[in-house]
């Protein structure tokens, strides 16, 4: 038996930090969405009690260290299942990226293997248990557009945002996301205004949405690797009506309502960067059928 999945990437269009904790985590608001960029996962059952990962991919490691093998291997454990599984991964978001590749493989293999192995989970059951593999994969379980708060394993849904195109760029770097996290200064931020964000996205304010887009980790990232800033120049020179970095980045993102001026911005990146797409924002979340 055999079963395809997709895992979409996602983009922050606000991050903010509200403080570092004691368990060395930091409190963080955020708004996420999923793209239209996605890995395919494809899940094949096993009689035997193995976990198999199968990816092209040379960054993606093919053992226990990959987020989609040790997420089958949670399930296992947890429900105590004696199938087995080769996790097959086509590898299309960007690795070490800022757009939670691999938390969102992780998210396919729960949901997949929730239906491969018959175990009658929940979307939020699903959830709870992607926390215990990583901070994004709450998120990626759902998909969507939610506020993202904790660690950002916290999630509540919000309306998709109004529709436009989301032209990504990422130079040929990867960034890790621990560092960037332990060079913020918290004492330093100046935040973005997350309650306003939500209201533009539910009002489907589009302009305001691109006013108001901030993410407090784009300033250690820029600082590190000045080739990140020259990209989100780039952008805004091309005319994208919004440009932010995801994540812990290195991946720039903009915002752009018209067709004509998405393709200005997509050609002329692509003279000047390593990866670039353009995509729409999925809107929808995950269900499990
Ligand atoms: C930057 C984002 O991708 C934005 O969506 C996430 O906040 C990071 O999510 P993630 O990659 O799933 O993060 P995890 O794998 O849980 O953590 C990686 C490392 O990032 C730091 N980390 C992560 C999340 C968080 N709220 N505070 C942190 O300080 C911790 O040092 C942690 O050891
Ligand atoms: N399935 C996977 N796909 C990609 N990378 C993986 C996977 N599993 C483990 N990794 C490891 O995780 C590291 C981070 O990869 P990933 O692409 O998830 O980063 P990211 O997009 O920056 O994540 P986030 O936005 O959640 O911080 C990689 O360097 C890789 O070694």
């Amino acid at each position: 038996m055999k079963l395809l999945v997709k895992a979409p990437a996602k983009i922050n269009l606000s991050l903010d930090v509200l403080n570092k904790r004691p368990d060395g985590y930091h409190e963080v608001e955020m708004i996420m969405t999923t793209i239209d960029l996605a890995d395919r996962i494809e899940l094949i059952l096993e009689e035997k009690d193995i976990i198999k990962i199968n990816s092209l991919n040379r960054f993606v490691p093919d053992d226990q260290r990959n987020l989609a093998y040790q997420a089958a291997n949670l399930l296992k454990k947890k429900f105590d299942v004696k199938k087995g599984v080769t996790i097959k991964i086509e590898k299309n978001i960007p690795v070490a990226a800022g757009l939670a590749g691999g938390s969102s493989d992780a998210a396919a293999v729960l949901r997949g293997l929730n239906k491969l192995w018959d175990l009658r989970l929940t979307l939020d059951e699903l959830a709870e248990i992607g926390a215990e593999i990583g901070s994004d994969v709450s998120f990626c379980v759902y998909g969507g557009t939610a506020l993202a708060t904790g660690r950002g394993e916290i999630i509540k849904q919000i309306p998709a945002p109004p529709i436009c195109w989301v032209v990504l760029a990422k130079p040929f770097i990867g960034v890790s996301t621990a560092d960037i996290y332990k060079k913020l200064d918290v004492s330093q931020i100046n935040h973005p205004d997350t309650e306003q964000m939500i209201d533009c996205i539910r009002t489907g304010d589009y302009d305001e949405m691109c006013r108001n887009v901030g993410n407090v980790l784009e300033d250690v990232t820029l600082n590190l690797y000045p080739e990140v800033a020259q990209i989100k120049d780039q952008m805004k020179k091309f005319g994208a009506d919004a440009v932010l970095m995801s994540g812990s980045g290195p991946t720039v993102f903009g915002l752009i309502e018209h067709d004509s001026r998405m393709n200005r911005v997509y050609n002329g990146l692509r003279g000047f960067c390593d990866q670039v797409f353009a995509v729409r924002m999925m809107g929808n979340r995950h269900t499990l059928d």
